[in-house]
């Protein structure tokens, strides 16, 4: 783990300010870190600080790296609402054996908006007082290029449908009851990509999910793995998943059918208890509705359950994000069997796809989804990225169907790199 600069203490000022544009248009160029939805959330840039970290110990060494910064911290919040005071954005790699490690970024500028109020951030970590900001709009480009090239990524297709096929054979052979295999996809395009017009594309095309980027990694999910907000603790489990046509009437039916369908069902099961077993540790009240709803996004549906729960152990979201993860919904059931047949079979790093993404605040509130539906930037090309997109596999799943899930779940990311 490295953390810099060392000792000088953080200084953090909040003010309210008025309304100053849509938060995506705010940010300059160079590499953003954002959390929006439906235009609230929080957009930030400049690096007052960065901790970097890996392996099993990746979300303690966070923790503890965030605990020190705030108790030597000197905040002033004229807002005091969650997200307001310092903030660190966070995105943490799936596995704790990937080189993909985690990092915390703390900006130097934060702007937030929810509800009627906007409030901007400044923050320096060198013992000075924070520079002042002047915030300005930036006109985004919402078409999206021409001449992107897709191609396979560490497997190609063929190669992926042989692995679900693998372990379908080892699902009914008693090795697991659910595993959620991933493959990757490289875009190449023809112009340097602008993040900030991606990102505005993916706010633009999918409202209702959490646009982020942090680090390179960019992206629209529509799961949140864990949201605290003053001891309230909520999280949106996701799994069992159709894909849409483009004919309002029969998505109704397909919806129907989702609903019903007992394979997507028994996926959506195990990605719930594994959610509430580890919330149960650190709640007092667990809420989980008997039956999940439809969520309907533009490419696809998915089964959804809106989990509650009430904080009774002062963990952070942070803490929080780290006992949920990997939750059956990116993992599979059991926990440890299912990582241990995505290393043998899958065949490649999922990096920080599919790992907690989000940030948390001086306080311990954050939100933390997870990094589905995103797309990681080459640091040495502008031209290339790498797309993700898992699928549940259960004894019911068909490799083909699989295949066809997965181009369907790429689609947002793919739709925001080319027309
Ligand atoms: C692993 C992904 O989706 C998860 C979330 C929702 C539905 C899923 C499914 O039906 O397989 C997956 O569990 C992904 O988008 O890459």
């Amino acid at each position: 783990m490295t953390t810099a600069p060392a000792l000088a203490p953080l200084i953090a000022r909040t003010v309210a300010i008025s309304d100053p544009g849509p938060l995506l248009t705010l940010l300059p160029p160079g590499p953003g870190l954002a959390w929006v939805r439906h235009g609230e959330g929080l957009v930030g840039w400049g690096e007052a600080m960065r901790v970097n970290g890996g392996g099993e110990s990746r979300f303690d060494s966070a923790t503890r790296a965030w605990a020190d910064v705030m108790a030597r911290a000197v905040v002033r919040d004229e807002v005091r609402m969650p997200g307001t005071g310092p903030v660190a954005f966070g995105s943490f790699a799936f596995s704790p054996t990937s080189p993909a490690g985690s990092v915390l970024v703390v900006p130097e500028v934060v702007v937030g908006h929810r509800g009627d109020t906007w409030w901007l951030t400044t923050i320096s970590a060198d013992g000075a007082l924070p520079a002042p900001v002047t915030l300005a709009q930036h006109e985004r480009d919402l078409r999206a290029p021409e001449g992107t090239r897709f191609t396979d990524g560490a497997r190609p297709r063929e190669d992926w449908k042989a692995a679900v096929g693998e372990a379908i054979a080892r699902i009914e052979a008693g090795e697991v009851e659910k595993v959620v295999l991933a493959r990757d996809v490289l875009a190449r395009t023809t112009d340097d990509v602008d993040p900030r017009d991606m990102l505005a594309r993916l706010a633009d095309g999918y409202p209702n999910c959490w646009t982020f980027s942090v680090d390179g990694l960019l992206g629209a999910t529509p799961e949140m793995l864990v949201k605290l907000e003053r001891g309230l603790v909520t999280s949106r489990v996701l799994a069992g998943t159709i894909r849409r046509t483009r004919n309002d009437e029969q998505d109704l039916a397909l919806a129907a059918s989702l609903a019903r369908s007992s394979k997507d069902l028994e996926e959506h099961e195990y990605a719930v208890r594994s959610v509430a077993e580890a919330l149960a540790p650190h709640c007092a009240t667990t809420n989980v509705p008997d039956s999940p709803f439809v969520l309907h996004l533009p490419n696809v549906m998915h089964l959804a359950t809106d989990v509650t729960a009430v904080l009774a152990d002062g963990a952070s979201s942070l803490d929080l994000a780290a006992a949920l993860h990997p939750s059956a919904a990116v993992c599979g059931t059991p926990t440890s069997a299912a990582a241990k047949l995505i290393e043998a079979v899958e065949g490649m790093d999922r990096a920080r796809y599919a790992g907690p993404v989000g940030w948390v605040d001086g306080t311990g509130d954050g939100e933390w989804g997870i990094a589905l539906r995103s797309a990681q930037f080459d640091p040495e090309n502008p031209r290339q990225l790498r797309l993700f997109a898992g699928c549940g596999i259960v004894a019911g799943s068909d490799p083909e169907a699989e295949l066809a899930e997965s181009e369907a779940k790429l689609l947002p990311v793919k739709g925001a790199l080319s027309r």
